[in-house]
């Protein structure tokens, strides 16, 4: 568990994070609009860059203002862009990096190495180099670096940005294992994952938290704003133009469209939030 207390950050004369108050545990989605401060504050949690002001409780250690969160040997961050050399293997990869950790001992190192490439599935491929990986094999290498280290906190910056849907797929449903074991840090801006993934959400903006709980409680943001129509083709080019429209789904007999508005007109029928709905209460701060 990450307790963060009264977080501010300031580069120069922006203020970044203003006063940020989270209890992160599970596997946590923290979400917002670009530039709301996510992955400063996983930054911050992950020891790249120092706090202003606040504390940082982790596993019941505090790391206070002006100081950088020494918890290297708990934390795994997984940056947006994981670069690593792109003519050696896998294998020689994660043995180049496991020596850079101190992981001296070649036995240790090796069975260390083998347990973390079987964690993300990646048995059978240890000797591609990595410019022959796909993307999502790339950040496979690069959780399994982390793993390596033992940590008990994985924070994960958008890390299915860029996947093609499968990849996707098979990414999320290993970061869902990994909360297992894990607390699990993710910023993303794709709803399914995060729907998908986590048990617990914090959603920034401009540097401030303007939620924190349950998917659950989120959904109940939108309860009364959200409508359905049943249009036809026709119907529809208007209701894009005259609705806020987030969703479509055609039928057999025209096209049922979801539309978030504060009251429905006729033919429309009240139904119930999902998390993309509380997600835009909460943002717009209509509820
Ligand atoms: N080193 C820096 N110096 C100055 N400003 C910075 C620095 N790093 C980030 N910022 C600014 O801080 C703000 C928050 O950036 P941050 O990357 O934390 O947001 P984010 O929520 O992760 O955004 P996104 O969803 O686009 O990744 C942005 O306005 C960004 O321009």
């Amino acid at each position: 568990m990450i307790r963060v207390s009264g977080v501010k950050k300031r580069f120069r004369k922006y203020q970044i994070l203003s006063d940020v108050t989270l209890e992160m545990e599970g596997i946590y989605g923290l979400v917002g609009p670009n530039g709301a401060g996510k992955t400063t504050l996983m930054k911050i949690l992950s020891s790249l860059i120092s706090l202003d002001e606040g504390i940082i409780e982790i596993n019941g250690e505090n790391y206070v203002k002006g100081r950088y969160v020494k918890a290297n040997h708990l934390i795994g961050y997984l940056p947006q862009d994981f670069m690593v050399y792109p003519q050696i293997s896998v294998v020689e990869t994660l043995d180049h990096i496991a020596i850079m950790q101190g992981m001296l001992n070649k036995k240790e190192r090796a069975r260390a190495i083998r347990e973390a490439i079987d964690k993300v599935n990646l048995a059978g491929h240890e000797n591609k180099k990595m410019m022959e990986l796909s993307g999502g094999m790339r950040k496979r290498v690069g959780i399994a670096q982390l793993l390596m280290r033992k940590p008990s906190i994985l924070i994960f910056d958008e890390p299915t940005a860029g996947l093609d849907i499968e990849e996707r797929i098979r990414f999320r449903n290993l970061l869902k294992n990994l909360g297992s074991e894990h607390t699990v840090i993710i910023s993303s801006h794709i709803v399914e994952d995060i729907e998908f993934l986590c048990t617990k959400i914090g959603i920034l903006k401009s540097g401030r938290v303007l939620f924190e709980g349950t998917p659950a409680e989120l959904k109940a943001h939108a309860e009364g704003y959200v409508w359905e129509y049943h249009v036809s083709p026709e119907e529809l080019d208007y209701i894009m133009v005259e609705k806020e429209v987030i969703q479509l789904l055609e039928e057999e007999d025209g096209v049922n469209v979801r539309v978030f508005a504060k009251e429905g007109e006729e033919g429309a029928k009240q139904v119930a939030p999902r998390l993309i709905d509380g997600y835009l209460a909460v943002v717009r701060g209509v509820n």
